[in-house]
């Protein structure tokens, strides 16, 4: 007997309504440990509502969504986050007036009480974890800074910072290089490549020259339903991708 295989997660049949009309319908998609999914598509495909769908902020009128094993769409949207799902949005939600080592801190899993998070201890433990993440997301020269003069590039890296110090299995993130310069891009991409150990990362991109540099496979929506899948290379050749997306 063959072991069915593991995926991080498994979407399947996932419809939701919204006065009748299905923004996704009948979505069936899996992901691997370790990949980098980018999901790609005209306006209005349902890429963001898939990804409100997989963090708990949309309730599915139908189908399941497997991560490791556990039903996502039986669970509310911060039991999904102690799941391992971390979901960073288009805007920063960065706290402006916070240096960005404090804004790091707040983040760690320990200090996220209701009372007294900015006053814990900063301990070794999260001072080096600070620093670690500090590093990986090309801040470690900012960690004094207020995150309010940060650039726009700088304020999207320290997010994905606050999502990976909480260490998710599974990051998602909604057109991560939307505003960023060239150089900024080329950065994210190689934070990407460097991040997936331990993890797997969704990105919805509308920049193909980025998706192309981060993708392990794509995955191509039109109007709620995935019309092509596999490497950029298979999706771009895809007669049906060219016609709904690229060829615009
Ligand atoms: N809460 C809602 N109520 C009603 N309609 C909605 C709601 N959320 C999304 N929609 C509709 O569902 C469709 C899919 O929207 P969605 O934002 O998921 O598309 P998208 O692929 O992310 O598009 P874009 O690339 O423009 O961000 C759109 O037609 C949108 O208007």
């Amino acid at each position: 007997m063959t072991t069915p295989k593991e995926f991080l997660l498994a979407v399947e049949g996932l419809t939701v309504s919204f006065d009748g009309f299905k923004a996704v319908d009948d979505l069936s998609f899996y992901v691997d440990p370790d990949e980098i999914r980018v999901i790609i598509g005209p306006n209005g495909a349902g890429k963001t509502t898939a990804l409100d769908l997989i963090c708990g902020r949309t309730k599915a009128s139908s189908g399941s969504i497997r991560f490791r094993g556990q039903e996502l769409t039986k669970m509310k949207e911060h039991q999904i986050v102690h799941a391992g799902v971390g979901r960073k949005f288009q805007n920063p939600s960065i706290y402006d007036d916070l240096t960005v080592f404090e804004n790091l801190e707040i983040s760690f899993p320990r200090g996220r009480t209701v009372f007294g998070a900015l006053a814990f201890k900063r301990d070794a433990e999260v001072r080096d974890r600070v620093e670690e993440i500090a590093e990986m997301i090309f801040l470690a020269d900012h960690l004094d800074d207020r995150a309010e003069f940060l650039s726009h590039g700088q304020k999207q890296w320290l997010e994905i910072g606050m999502l990976l110090i909480q260490d998710p299995e599974l990051l998602m993130l909604d057109e991560p290089v939307a505003g960023m310069s060239v150089s900024e891009r080329v950065k994210t991409a190689e934070l990407l490549n460097r991040i997936i150990k331990g993890r797997s990362v969704i990105v919805i991109e509308h920049d193909m020259k980025f998706a192309e540099d981060i993708a392990t496979r794509v995955t191509v929506l039109h109007q709620g339903k995935v019309i092509s899948e596999g490497d950029m290379a298979h999706v771009k050749a895809d007669p049906k991708v060219v016609e709904v997306y690229l060829g615009h």
